[in-house]
C-alpha cells in the first residue's frame, strides 16, 4: 500500500513536470475502473428503463512472445523494467497469425468448473478471426445506433443485447425508441447473423486454445466508442483506468477484443496495455494511468487493428487499461465469456429485438 501511494505521488510529480495530467490526481486506489464503471451503470439503467418500460405495457408482453497455437505450451515470465522495456505485442500496421503469450496465472480460479475453468492462462491475438470487411460492417450498425444517443465525455456504449445506449450522463434502451421499420434499419437481419458469427468464432477459437468443453457468452458484452475530441464529463467516462476483468464484472473467465478501427490511422493514443510492477509482477490496484506510466510500471501494448481479436483469461494474470485516446475515434467490441451457465446471455436475435421493444 505504502510503495502503491508512494507510486502515485511519484507518478503525478514526474508527469506534472511533462504536462498538465489531471487524471494521475486520481492515486494508485482510484474506485473508477472506467469502461466497467460505464458499463455496469449500463447494465443497471438498462435493467431499470425495460423495468419501467415492461411495466406499461399490456400483459404479454505477461510479455514474451509466442506464434502459432503449436507453442503455445509455454510459460513466459513478465519482462521486468522501465517504460523503455514495455514490449510492442502487437504493431497495427503488422497483420498477425494466431500469437500465444502465456502468462502465469495468478490465483485459482474458483469455484473450478470441469471443462471451462483455466488450466493456464494467456493473451491471445490474432488478425485471423474477422475480415476488416466484416469489423467495418459491424461498426457501421453500431455507429448508426450510436447516433442515436452518445456519451456526454468520451466514450458510448452500446449493448446489444439489452439495448443500453449512452445519451448523456444516462443510458436509455434504445429498442425501447423505435418503429419497427427503423429497427430492421437499423439492426439488419444480417449484420445481427454476423455479430453472432463472429461472437462465435471467438468463443470456438477460445475453447480450443484452452481445451474447453464448455463456454458462454455472458455480460456485459458490448461495443464502445471513445471520442479522443471529448474530455471525460464525469468520472464514469474515465475509461482508462487499470482493472481487472474478474474482478469488476464477477462473471468474466474469459475476455475478448475485437477492434474495429485503427491505431494510428482511424485514431492516437489509445494502445491496450497490460501492465505490470516494475518487478515483474501484474499490478493488483486499480491505477489512474493515461498514456504514460511515469516508469513505474511496464506495459504489453496491443494497438487496436480493424478486425483484430485479443483474448485473455480474465483474472489478476491479465490486469489492464485503454491509454488515452488523444485524437480521433476509436472503437471495440468486448466480448465475454463465462464459465457459469446461470450467468449466460443470448444472442441478440431478431425475434429478441423484436420482444424487447413491443
Ligand atoms: O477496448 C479495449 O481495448 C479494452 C476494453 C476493456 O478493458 C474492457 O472492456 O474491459
Ligand atoms: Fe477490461
Amino acid at each position: 500500500m505504502a510503495r502503491a501511494s508512494q507510486s502515485a505521488a511519484a507518478r503525478a510529480t514526474s508527469d506534472a513536470a511533462k504536462r498538465p495530467a489531471p487524471t494521475q490526481a486520481q492515486g494508485a486506489q482510484s474506485a473508477h475502473p472506467g469502461l466497467m464503471t460505464v458499463v455496469a451503470l449500463a447494465v443497471v439503467a438498462a435493467a431499470v428503463a425495460a423495468a419501467a418500460w415492461m411495466a406499461g405495457l399490456p400483459a404479454q408482453s505477461g510479455f514474451a512472445s509466442s506464434t502459432n497455437a503449436a507453442s503455445s505450451d509455454r510459460t513466459d515470465a513478465p519482462v521486468a523494467g522501465d517504460p523503455s522495456a514495455d514490449t510492442l505485442l502487437a504493431s497495427s500496421t503488422i497483420a498477425l497469425p494466431w500469437t500465444v503469450h502465456n502468462v502465469a496465472c495468478v490465483d485459482e480460479y474458483k469455484p473450478a468448473v470441469p471443462g471451462c475453468t483455466p488450466a493456464k492462462c494467456a493473451r491471445i491475438i490474432t488478425d485471423e478471426l474477422c475480415s476488416a470487411d466484416e469489423a467495418i460492417r459491424l461498426r457501421s450498425m453500431a455507429s448508426r445506433v450510436m447516433a442515436l444517443g452518445g456519451g456526454g465525455g468520451a466514450p458510448t456504449i452500446l449493448d446489444l443485447h439489452t439495448g443500453a445506449l449512452s445519451k448523456g450522463s444516462r443510458f436509455v434502451n434504445v429498442y425501447a425508441s423505435l418503429t419497427a421499420p427503423r429497427r430492421a434499419q437499423l439492426f439488419p437481419r444480417q449484420d445481427l447473423a454476423l455479430y453472432t458469427e463472429i461472437k462465435d468464432r471467438i468463443r470456438a477459437a477460445i475453447m480450443k486454445e484452452f481445451g474447453l468443453q464448455q463456454l458462454f457468452l455472458t455480460k456485459p458484452t458490448f461495443f464502445s466508442r471513445i471520442d479522443g475530441s471529448k474530455t471525460a464529463a464525469t468520472l464514469n467516462d474515465e475509461y482508462w483506468h487499470v482493472h481487472v476483468d474478474r474482478t469488476t464484472y464477477g462473471s468474466f473467465v474469459y475476455t475478448s477484443l475485437l477492434y474495429l478501427s485503427d491505431f494510428g490511422v482511424d485514431f492516437e493514443g489509445g494502445e491496450f496495455a497490460f501492465v505490470a510492477e516494475q518487478d515483474g509482477t501484474p499490478l493488483k490496484h486499480e491505477q489512474a494511468l493515461s498514456d504514460d506510466d511515469g516508469g513505474l510500471v511496464t506495459s504489453a501494448l496491443i494497438q487496436p487493428r480493424l478486425g483484430r481479436v485479443s483474448m485473455f483469461t480474465s483474472g489478476p494474470e491479465n490486469p489492464h487499461h485503454i491509454r488515452k485516446v488523444t485524437k480521433g475515434i476509436r472503437f471495440a467490441l468486448t466480448v465475454s465469456f463465462t464459465c457459469d451457465p446461470t450467468a449466460a446471455i443470448a444472442d441478440p436475435s431478431p425475434s429478441l429485438l423484436r420482444l424487447q421493444t413491443f
